[in-house]
């Protein structure tokens, strides 16, 4: 049973079996919760009368000639469930010496049936680990002893434990308020056997003394933590939820005049019962909601205590009470105690974590996905082949060589694979770099026909940039060389020219090509023109946008227009020609019968129209 938010610790009564219960003094109503305790006025205080005062307790059961097993039901059961679920949990005992602590703990070794909370705890951790297989658990047991304000591993003994560090054991502060023992052994424990093994090896390393009250008495407080770490196999791996259990077996007050302690045993004694009324101290304050701190350092064990007392921690005590006549003031001392515990607030909550390392591992799958998903679209979108890795340091040396060679003259073409990609943000990179060492003019420019914004770079650069930022734009490139050519037309190579006569100066021709740039999101269409006096435009275009059309026009008659255009040249020859023949022939009127003189105008569009076939575009 998990604790609301906001609710009060839990607090039964157990008492010892005894033949001398004093039933006129102790009284537990049918109600199950509440013990009224009556004592007579003692005598040796000077007033002598039988009068009585009477004192009630409502607390959350009472647990009188019960069995172990239920106590296991009632006590333990709901904060062990709560703890594999992720709440942090308390189950403790606090009572006089020899009321029983011990054997509602840890039970008598000697009768199963009589075994107490903590191996019954470790029984039911171990047998929901099992059920539980939609999680993975890990489980790992401690064992603190605190003896005479000394810090001590129970488990230190066991084979293969590191043994404490240099800096000895201290109660350390976490982060988030909880604390934790510095030096302390974790043991791994994946069965029943195995952890109550540790617990009986624990067990056997603790202090017990004896006295008139108990032969058999703990000389000093206990805390076994399992500590539990469970991961879902089916929701999100990256989370998971841990929780501390901790079984507390409190060493008994004793008051040194009825228990008779002497020598070690006494000092003993002092270390316990300075240590318990600090522990009062602490859920006094804890149960005051007014008070803001709470002296949890005064001692090891508030300090060890401090996040398993209320709080973030469902927390039930056991009021261990003696019930004879003889013992009444320690009954009500644990009674009294018993209520202030009751007054501490809890406000458990799972223990969530999120895992770094696979939440790095997680966000890279979906990473991937993602990219998966993108890549996907680029298909369905004809975007084929884009990147949007960084380029690695070898792709960078390549591109970087090539722009070299090709700038020295030794490399024709550029050819840079196309794995290369640049994406926008390496473009941007591309002509920040270039605006370092060039001046770099960007102007908007609006073309008709075309409803989307266009970006036109006039680059104010000579030949040499404006290879490299063709370059740069990762485009497979025609060649950009200029073509020479005579007075007549005819082409040159510079390369292999003869030595002439005097020089007649070459025109210099640039073609106009676009280039798609398949790489760069979204598609462009580039025109690039190199013109004589190295200024180079460069204009970018979306891909909704066509190239003017009279530059359209002339490309086509450049290249695959270039037979009509041919044809239609000879024709145009050809009827300037008649023209002129009718012109000179004007006298006579034997070739031209029926037919009206056209002006030139009227020609020219004839020619057009006759020449106009479905593959040219309109001019
Ligand atoms: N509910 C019980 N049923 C049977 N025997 C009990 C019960 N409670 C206590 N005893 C017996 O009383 C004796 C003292 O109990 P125990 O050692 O548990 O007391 P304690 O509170 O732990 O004392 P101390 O503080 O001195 O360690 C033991 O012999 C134990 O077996």
């Amino acid at each position: 049973m998990i604790a609301h938010p906001g609710s009060e610790v839990r607090v039964l009564v157990r008492s010892r079996p005894t033949a001398n219960f004093a039933q006129e003094l102790i009284e537990y109503l049918p109600d199950g919760q509440t013990v009224s305790v009556h004592q007579r006025k003692d005598s040796r205080k000077g007033v002598v009368n039988n009068q009585l005062s009477s004192w009630s307790f409502r607390l959350d059961g009472v647990l009188h000639d019960v069995s172990q097993e239920e106590v296991y039901g009632r006590v333990g059961r709901g904060v062990v469930l709560g703890a594999l679920e992720g709440y942090n949990g308390t189950v403790m005992c606090f009572g006089q010496t020899g009321a029983g602590k011990t054997y509602t703990m840890t039970g008598a070794t000697e009768n199963y049936k009589q075994r107490g909370i903590i191996p019954r705890a470790l029984q039911e951790v171990f047998h929901e680990v099992e059920q539980r297989s939609d999680h993975a658990f890990s489980v790992h047991l401690s064992f603190l002893e605190i003896y005479n304000e000394t810090l001590v591993d129970l488990l230190a003994s066991v084979r293969g434990c590191p043994g404490v560090g240099p800096g000895g054991m201290a109660v350390v502060e976490e982060a988030g308020g909880g604390v934790s023992v510095r030096g302390l052994s974790l043991h791994p424990v994946h069965s029943e056997e195995v952890a109550l093994n540790l617990l009986f090896e624990g067990e056997m390393n603790r202090i017990i003394g004896a006295h008139a009250l108990n032969k058999n008495s703990s000389r000093s407080h206990c805390i076994l933590t399992v500590h539990i770490e469970s991961r879902s196999h089916t929701l999100s791996d990256a989370k998971y939820v841990t929780s501390k259990l901790n079984l507390v077996d409190l060493a008994g007050s004793e008051r040194l005049g009825k228990t008779g302690s002497e020598g070690q045993v006494l000092k003993e004694a002092m270390y316990i019962n300075k240590s318990l009324s600090f522990l009062e101290q602490a859920i006094l304050a804890l149960a005051d909601r007014r008070r803001d701190h709470v002296p949890f350092r005064q001692t090891k064990l508030t300090h060890a205590l401090k996040d398993s007392l209320g709080g973030n921690c469902n927390t039930v005590l056991v009021a261990n009470i003696y019930g004879e006549a003889s013992q009444i003031e320690e009954t009500l001392s644990t009674l009294r105690f018993a209520s202030r515990m009751k007054c501490v607030q809890m406000d458990p909550v799972v223990n969530e974590h999120t895992d770094p390392v696979l939440q790095v591992r997680k966000l890279e799958k979906e990473i991937q996905l993602l990219k998966q998903e993108l890549s996907i679209h680029n298909t369905l979108a004809n975007r084929m082949g884009m990147s949007y890795d960084t380029l690695s340091e070898t792709q960078v040396a390549e591109i970087q060589s090539q722009v070299r060679r090709y700038l020295e003259g030794s490399l024709d073409e550029i050819n840079i694979s196309l794995a290369y990609v640049l994406n926008r943000q390496q473009e941007q990179k591309v002509k920040a770099q270039l605006c370092q060492n060039y001046t770099l003019v960007e102007k908007a420019q609006s073309t008709a026909g075309s409803t989307a914004a266009k970006v036109s770079l006039c680059l104010m650069l000579g030949p040499v940039a404006t290879k490299m930022v063709l370059l740069q734009t990762s485009c497979i490139l025609e060649s950009v060389n200029p073509v020479q050519r005579d007075r007549e037309g005819r082409e040159h190579d510079p390369q292999n020219q003869e030595p002439q006569g005097p020089q007649e100066p070459l025109r210099t021709e640039y073609k106009h090509t676009y280039v798609p740039l398949y790489n760069i999101c979204p598609v462009y269409y580039m025109r690039y023109s190199m013109h004589r006096d190295n200024m180079s435009d460069l204009v970018f275009l979306h891909s909704s946008s066509p190239p003017p059309k009279a530059e359209a026009f002339e490309d086509f008659k450049a290249e695959r227009g270039s037979e009509i255009n041919r044809i239609l040249k000879e024709n145009k020859v050809v009827l300037l020609e008649r023209r002129r023949n009718d012109e000179t022939g004007s006298h006579g009127d034997r070739h031209r019968k029926g037919r009206p003189k056209m002006t030139s105008a009227a020609e020219d569009r004839f020619i057009r129209v006759n020449c106009t076939s479905d593959c040219i575009p309109n001019k």
